[in-house]
């Protein structure tokens, strides 16, 4: 059975993997990496070895030493400790998860397979029971993604009925725009003790108004403190500050995103905005350009997103 462990909640950084020049990961900035992001970011959760990690983009090994690193840093530091298990390999993915129960980690997480796909929920359903009884005691967490894995079986067809065959169902990662399948997760097991996380940074405050219990994303790396006031505002009810913020943290995003916006480049801007080397990221993706980089540091100042923006004259847009 799934331990009755803390809800996950807040904020939850899609953590990236710092690597060299030379394509290896770089494990010794990992720890710099979890006190950047409690102290610097507010942000205490995070899921690893997902999109943003390129977790599908490592080894096996590379993948249970990257978790292990983010749970021995992590210690006494971070509140959860979330990994990402999927693999097309159910082998792979057992192993993945059995080691992740092993090290302590706080959950796992698995998004559908997606070169042989299931075609139907039960399918999808039988897959995801056989990672999820290599570690039985860890809350288990379906991760959404139609865009990305082509396996667009809704979300609320998923959760119906999950708990019998997955007892250590915990929730539900979603990373689509589909609100009324987001909602209806919501709507039918609103008596379930599940945690609903929103993965569209750009749109978390639909999600939040849709019942979202937290956010998994890649942004929350460099700008949780901003979207913690989204939270905050949500939370007192001041739905015009939510939205001021959102729409604030929209003008960065449609920015990027219009640049061409993915892991390579979140890469870039986390090093920019931390300081902390993320490096380039592995094949098929591309390193960022310096242009993009350029362009990309120039909107954060104007938004006010950077620590050290010194040049307060430049900062038409900022908004708060
Ligand atoms: C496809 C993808 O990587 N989605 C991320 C997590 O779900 C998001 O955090 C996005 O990076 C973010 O919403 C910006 O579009
Ligand atoms: C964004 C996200 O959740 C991921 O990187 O997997």
């Amino acid at each position: 059975m799934a331990t009755p462990k803390k809800k996950l909640q807040g904020l939850v950084a899609a953590t990236l993997t710092p690597m060299t020049e030379n394509g290896e990961i770089n494990f010794s900035i990992i720890g710099q990496y979890v006190d950047y992001l409690v102290k610097e970011q507010g942000v205490k959760n995070v899921f690893v070895n997902g999109t943003t990690g390129e977790g599908l983009s490592l080894s096996i090994s590379e993948r249970r030493q990257v978790a292990e690193e983010w749970v021995t840093q992590g210690r006494n530091k971070l509140d959860q400790v979330v990994i990402h298990v999927g693999a097309l390999s159910l082998k792979e993915s057992q192993e993945l998860a059995q080691h992740a129960a092993e090290i302590g980690a706080d959950g796992i997480a698995i998004i559908a397979p997606f070169f042989f796909k299931p075609w139907n929920k039960d399918v999808l359903i039988n897959f995801l029971k056989e990672v999820a009884v290599a570690a039985p005691s860890l809350p288990f967490y379906y991760y959404h993604i139609p865009a990305l894995t082509g396996v667009k079986i809704r979300a609320e067809e998923l959760l119906d009925g999950i708990q019998d065959k997955i007892p250590s169902f915990q929730g539900l990662k979603f990373s689509d725009t589909d609100l009324l399948d987001f909602g209806q997760c919501v709507d039918q097991n609103h008596q379930r003790q599940f945690s609903f996380l929103f993965g569209v940074d750009e749109q978390l405050l639909s999600g939040l108004v849709m019942g979202a219990t937290g956010a998994v994303g890649s942004t929350y790396n460099y700008l949780g403190k901003k979207t913690n006031q989204i939270l905050e505002a949500f939370e007192r009810k001041d739905f015009s500050s939510a939205l001021k913020y959102q729409f604030c943290i929209q003008r960065f995003i449609n920015f990027v995103v219009k640049l061409g916006f993915g892991v390579a480049q979140t890469k870039a801007i986390m090093t920019l905005v931390s300081g902390i080397p993320m490096g380039p990221p592995r094949l098929p993706l591309q390193k960022a350009t310096r242009e993009f980089t350029d362009r990309a540091a120039a909107k954060l100042k104007s938004l006010d997103f950077l620590p050290f923006a010194e040049l307060r004259d430049g900062n038409l847009e900022a908004c708060s």
